[in-house]
């Protein structure tokens, strides 16, 4: 966990030390006080990067051009582990161990870290590609080299897309067989992710909701051996000229909550629909507790809001062992009735001023 964190130029909070030596901290106060600006600090410090934004810029403080993060992680044997991230007129540096790194990797491999964030529900609700980004998030957490292969498919498509555009059909088989070894990798691995958690997913919500709500995985390949993939590309290339673009594959790849025989999300409540998106960040919070054998850190921001006294106790007692959790609330917020966690560090954030509740 971390035991304080320092802040330089960061969004609007103040500069100074915040002490955060305690399993739990909570952050208190009005929207637009820099509540979520904190939590979003921890992230930088456990990934490099924010969960809001690519935008380096706006993560420093208005009217400066730097900006620094520390913290002090301890980690399970008592070892403390400083790790700073510094951004200095758009360019980053992080600093692990005292030294100057360039890999993402040793930061999360040593902190990792879930963020519960409030637009999560777009998993739920939102486009597809919503829902393959957090497929894709859980696959990276035990296979690092699946983004390479994300990354390589995206890069073919595009040239594929290119092709079909220009009417070009001589290159295309060159392109379907590479994509074909892509597609298969990358749908049945997030296949085999949705196959994981599925049965834990529909129990969960069962006991939450009391309704049998399934996820299920929906992949335009109707099988993932490669060569029926190539094929596939192949029947499909008519249609493909005819639209102007690839009409199958990986970027199809979605996922459908089923009630019934019935789309649950066309009817679901907003508290049902964000049941769903916290369901789903506590699989991921387990699966990286199964995968890297690490307690990790948990970031709540303002997740718990659509959600009844009862449920919010329930869906706490299902998260994973962690080695730290805060969270973010409204001032007056009876957090304490149900969060049932000893020695919390209750904050008050106020104009990026932050100070013991
Ligand atoms: N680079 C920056 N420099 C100065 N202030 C910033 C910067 N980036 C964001 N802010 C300020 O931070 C505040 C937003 O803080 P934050 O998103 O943490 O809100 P919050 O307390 O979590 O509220 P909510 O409950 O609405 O999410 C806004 O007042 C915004 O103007």
């Amino acid at each position: 966990m971390f035991s304080y964190i320092d802040f330089k130029n960061f969004r609007n909070i103040e500069d100074g030390v915040i002490n955060t030596n305690s399993s739990s901290i909570i952050f208190m106060g009005e929207n637009g006080q820099g509540k979520t600006n904190i939590l979003e600090s921890v992230y930088m410090l456990c990934y490099g990067t924010s969960f809001r934004t690519k935008k380096n810029k706006i993560i420093v403080k208005n009217g400066f051009s730097y900006m620094s993060i520390s913290g002090d992680y301890k980690n399970n044997n008592s070892i403390s582990i400083p790790v700073s991230i510094i951004l200095k007129d758009g360019k980053k540096s992080i600093f692990f161990n005292n030294k100057k790194t360039e890999s993402m990797e040793s930061l999360f491999d040593n902190f990792p870290c879930i963020v519960f964030a409030n637009d999560d529900i777009n998993f739920v609700n939102g486009e597809p590609v919503f829902q393959r980004k957090f497929i894709d998030q859980m696959i990276v957490l035990y296979d690092p080299l699946f983004i390479y292969k994300l990354r390589e498919y995206k890069k073919l498509l595009e040239s594929r897309n290119k092709l079909i555009k220009e009417n070009n059909i001589k290159l295309l088989d060159i392109y379907d067989k590479k994509l074909s070894v892509l597609g298969s990798f990358i749908s049945s691995k997030r296949e085999w992710f949705i196959n994981y958690v599925k049965n834990d997913f529909s129990n969960i919500m069962s006991d939450l909701t009391g309704k049998e709500v399934k996820i299920k995985f929906l992949s335009s390949y109707k099988s993932f051996s490669v060569d029926d993939i190539f094929e596939y590309y192949i029947n499909n290339r008519k249609k493909d000229f005819s639209i102007g673009y690839t009409s199958v594959g990986s970027h199809r790849d979605r996922v459908f909550f089923e009630y019934e025989d019935k789309n649950f999300v066309s009817y679901a409540s907003t508290g049902q629909i964000r049941t769903i998106a916290l369901v789903l960040r506590i699989l991921q919070a387990r699966f990286l507790f199964y995968v890297s054998k690490k307690k990790p850190i948990l970031l709540m921001d303002d997740v718990l809001l659509e959600l009844d006294p009862c449920r919010r106790k329930k869906l706490l007692s299902l998260l994973p062992e962690f080695s730290q959790i805060f969270f973010t609330f409204l001032p007056d917020e009876p957090a304490m009735n149900y969060l049932n966690i000893k020695n919390s560090i209750v904050y008050s954030v106020k104009g990026g001023r932050v100070f013991i509740a």
